[in-house]
C-alpha cells in the first residue's frame, strides 16, 4: 500500500501519538487573523504562557477593514477587533500587516502571494478557508479560538486524522466555465456533507491544466462540501509560482526537490475516489441558503423536497422552475478569499470594458489584498471598473461576510464572486448567488444572470 499526498503530509509532521488516536502535529505556520484571535491571546497571559515561535506567526487586519476609508473604523466592536490585533502582536513579538500597510489583505490571500505558503507544511488558521493553502500540497485547515491558543503556546496542534478522498476531475472546461464553476459543480452535485471526515485532494488533467489562482478557488471551497482539507499536488505551475516572492525559501533548488516527492503514490490508495467530468459543466448559479442550493444557469430551480428547501426559497424569494435568468440582480460584489485575486478582476474587468452597468445595480469591487489592488491599477482595470460604474474599494473581506459597513439590503439580490450564501450572510435578510467572476460581472451588466457560454470568448 503506498501513501496519498496527505499521507506524507501527515507523516512528516506527527510529534507525538499512535495512530488510529489524536496525534500531535507540528505547525510550520500559523495565519492570524483580528476576528479569532482574541481570546486565544489572553488565554496565553491569564495561563501566563509565551508564544512559542513568534517567527511562524503571521497576522494581518482583514474582516473588519472599511474599504472606503480603511482608517475610518465607525463600528465599535470592528475598532475594538483591530485595535487588540495591534497591541496583541506588539506584546508577543509577532508580525502584522497592518491597516494601510502594502502587504495587508484577506489572510488567504496574502499567504500565498507572500510566498508564505509552501507545499510540504502544515498551515493553520483560526478561519475555515484555510484549505485555499492547500492548492501549494500543503496540510491547511481552519481551527477554534483555542487551538489557535495551543499553537501560539505550542507551535503544535492534536489532530485525528482524517480518511483520504480524490476527487478526480477531467475533461476540458467549456467557453465560460471556470474554476469556481467546478467546485459549486460538485458541491451541487455531491452536497454540503460529502466531505465529512476526509481529506480532499483534487486531481487529473483538468486541475494540472489550471493556474495557482484557479487552484486556490477550488481548495477554498473545500469546507462548503464538508471537509476541512483540500489539496492539490504541487507541480511546475505551484513551483513557478513561489519563486521570487519576499518569503519564499532562500535555497530554493533544494526546496524544489523536496517537493517534487510529495504526490499521491497510486489512486488506489484513497478511501474513497469521486470522479467528475467537467466537460458538459455549465456555469453555475445558486439559488439558496447553502452553497450546495446551486444550479446549471439555464437549468430550472429543483422542487421543493423538504423544510430546508422551502425554508430556502422562502428566505430567497424565489420559485421551483425559475432560472438564475429570473433573479432580478441589484448588488454585484467581487473579492472574497475565493474570487478576489488579480485574475479574478482581470476576467471581470474584461467582460466590462466599455460597457455599463445596469443602472438598478450596486457594484462593488473589493481586492483580496493591497497587492492585488495596486497590481489592477496599473493594469488600469481600476479605470474599466468605476467606468462601467462600479466602486472600486480598499482590500478586505467586505461583503463576503458583512462584518464591516459593505452590507446588501435585506430583500434585495446579490451576484457575488464569494463561497457563502447563508441566512444573512452579507447583511440581514441580503439574497446571495455565488458564481464565478465572468457571471457576476455580466449579470451586474444585465440586471439577472445570462448564459455567459453564448457570449464569453474563453
Ligand atoms: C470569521 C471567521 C471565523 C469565518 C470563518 O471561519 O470562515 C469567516 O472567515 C467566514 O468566512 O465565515
Ligand atoms: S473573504 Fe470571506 S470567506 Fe474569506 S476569510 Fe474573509 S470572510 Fe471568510
Amino acid at each position: 500500500m503506498g501513501k496519498t499526498l496527505f499521507d506524507k503530509l501527515w507523516d512528516r509532521h506527527v510529534v507525538a501519538g499512535e495512530p488510529g488516536e489524536p496525534q500531535l502535529i507540528y505547525v510550520d505556520l500559523q495565519m492570524l487573523h483580528e476576528v479569532t484571535s482574541p481570546q486565544a491571546f489572553e488565554g496565553l497571559r491569564q495561563n501566563h504562557r509565551t508564544v512559542r515561535h513568534p517567527e511562524k506567526n503571521f497576522a494581518t487586519l482583514d474582516h473588519n477593514v472599511p474599504t472606503e476609508d480603511i482608517f475610518n473604523i465607525q463600528d465599535a466592536i470592528s475598532r475594538k477587533q483591530i485595535e487588540t490585533l495591534e497591541a496583541n502582536v506588539k506584546e508577543f513579538g509577532i508580525h502584522l500587516c497592518d491597516l494601510g500597510d502594502k502587504e495587508q489583505g484577506i489572510v488567504h490571500v496574502i499567504g500565498p502571494e507572500l510566498g508564505l505558503t509552501n507545499p510540504g507544511m502544515v498551515i493553520v488558521c483560526g478561519d475555515s478557508h484555510t484549505a485555499t493553502h492547500g492548492a501549494f500540497g500543503a496540510m491547511a485547515f481552519g481551527i477554534g479560538t483555542s487551538e489557535v491558543e495551543h499553537v501560539l503556546a505550542t507551535q503544535t496542534i492534536w489532530q485525528t486524522k482524517p480518511k483520504n478522498m480524490g476527487v478526480h476531475v477531467h475533461g476540458k472546461l467549456p467557453k465560460g466555465v471556470y474554476a469556481k464553476d467546478v467546485i459549486l459543480g460538485l458541491i451541487a452535485r455531491e452536497g454540503v456533507a460529502f466531505g465529512n471526515g476526509y481529506s480532499v485532494e483534487y486531481y487529473g488533467e483538468t486541475i494540472e491544466g489550471l493556474t495557482m489562482e484557479e487552484r486556490m478557488s477550488i481548495c477554498n471551497m473545500t469546507i462548503e462540501g464538508g471537509a476541512k482539507y483540500g489539496c492539490i499536488k504541487p507541480d511546475q505551475t505551484t513551483f513557478d509560482y513561489i519563486k521570487g516572492r519576499k518569503y519564499a525559501p532562500e535555497d530554493y533548488e533544494t526546496a524544489v526537490a523536496d517537493w517534487k516527492m510529495l504526490y499521491t503514490d497510486s489512486p488506489d490508495d484513497f478511501d474513497k475516489i469521486i470522479d467528475f467530468d467537467v466537460s458538459d459543466l455549465a456555469p453555475q448559479v445558486s439559488w439558496g441558503t447553502n452553497p450546495g442550493m446551486t444550479v446549471g444557469v439555464t437549468t430550472p430551480f429543483p422542487e421543493i423536497k423538504d423544510e430546508d428547501d422551502r425554508k430556502a426559497y422562502d428566505y430567497i424569494g424565489l420559485k421551483p422552475g425559475q432560472t438564475a435568468q429570473d433573479i432580478p440582480v441589484t448588488y454585484a460584489f467581487f473579492g472574497s478569499c475565493t474570487n478576489g485575486r488579480l485574475s479574478d478582476l482581470k476576467a471581470a474587468a474584461k467582460v466590462m470594458k466599455g460597457h455599463h452597468i445596469d443602472p438598478k445595480v450596486t457594484a462593488w469591487v473589493v481586492p483580496g489584498s493591497r497587492q492585488v489592488k495596486l497590481a489592477a491599477e496599473e493594469l488600469g482595470l481600476d479605470k474599466i471598473f468605476t467606468d462601467a460604474g462600479c466602486e472600486w474599494r480598499e482590500p478586505g473581506c467586505s461583503a463576503c461576510l458583512a462584518m464591516n459597513p459593505d452590507k446588501i439590503p435585506a430583500g434585495e439580490h446579490c451576484a457575488s464572486t464569494t463561497n457563502r450564501n447563508f441566512e444573512g450572510r452579507q447583511g440581514v435578510g441580503a439574497r446571495t448567488h455565488l458564481a464565478s467572476p465572468a457571471m457576476v460581472a455580466y449579470a451586474a451588466l444585465n440586471g439577472h444572470f445570462i448564459d455567459i457560454r453564448k457570449v464569453a470568448e474563453s
